[in-house]
């Protein structure tokens, strides 16, 4: 099936789910995800501001940025193109402004972080396997974030459970997870 079918299907799963099974199950994702080892092994970490569709991991951001020492960062539009952005530092959920796409972000006055010292990121998408591929909106945004990250960033791919598929179509730039956790399970793909 081509990407684009395979977005629309996801969408459409999604939209199915109750809002009181999809919060239920949002909670279940963070405390999965909450419990994983890579956090004592990182001191950055790049987190995403949630779409309608998406898990709600703002309760990981508020908790990391909220610990002594570690950084909470998310993504930044530039006023250019809608490939180019900036990782900047983020005190909690406080101070972001809609920015692009009207998600959420760091203001132009937060400190800037360099991809360098990403040590994991949290990834959203539309869809999953269990090899690590994923499909997100048909921008190549995420794609191009990952390319940007050292190959040691722990990968964590989040989703609900509905966005499993039996294998998706690979391409040149697909960069794939370490790790998917959903409501479910906590996968492994490779040990990085
Ligand atoms: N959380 C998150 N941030 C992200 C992405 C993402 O997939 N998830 N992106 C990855 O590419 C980029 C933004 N891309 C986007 C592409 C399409 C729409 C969009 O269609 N918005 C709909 C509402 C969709 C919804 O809430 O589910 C709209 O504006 O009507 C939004 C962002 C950068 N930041
Ligand atoms: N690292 C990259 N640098 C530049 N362009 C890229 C990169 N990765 C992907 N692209 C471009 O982005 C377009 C969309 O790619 P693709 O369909 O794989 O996106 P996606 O996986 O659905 O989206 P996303 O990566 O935003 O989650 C492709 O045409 C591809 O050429």
């Amino acid at each position: 099936m081509d990407k684009k079918s395979i977005r629309l299907l996801s969408k459409q799963r999604l939209d199915a789910l109750a809002p009181s099974l999809r919060e239920a199950q949002s909670q279940a994702i963070v405390e999965r995800v909450r419990s994983l080892g890579f956090w004592q092994n990182s001191l950055t970490v790049l987190f995403y501001y949630p779409l309608r569709r998406e898990p709600d991991v703002r309760p990981l951001l508020v908790w990391w940025a909220s610990l002594p020492g570690r950084t909470a960062v998310l993504p930044r539009s530039s006023p250019g193109a809608s490939s180019q952005f900036s990782l900047a530092a983020v005190r909690g959920l406080e101070r972001l402004e809609v920015g692009r796409w009207k998600i959420p972000e760091p203001t132009p006055l937060a400190p800037s972080v360099d991809p360098e010292s990403i040590d994991a990121v949290l990834v959203p998408g539309l869809a999953f396997d269990r090899s690590g591929m994923r499909v997100g909106r048909g921008m190549g945004w995420y794609d191009r974030l990952l390319s940007f990250l050292p190959p040691r960033t722990v990968r964590v791919g989040i989703f609900f459970s509905v966005q499993e598929w039996p294998a998706l179509p690979k391409e040149a730039w697909d960069e794939p997870l370490g790790w998917i956790v959903t409501e479910k399970e906590t996968i492994v793909v490779s040990q990085s």
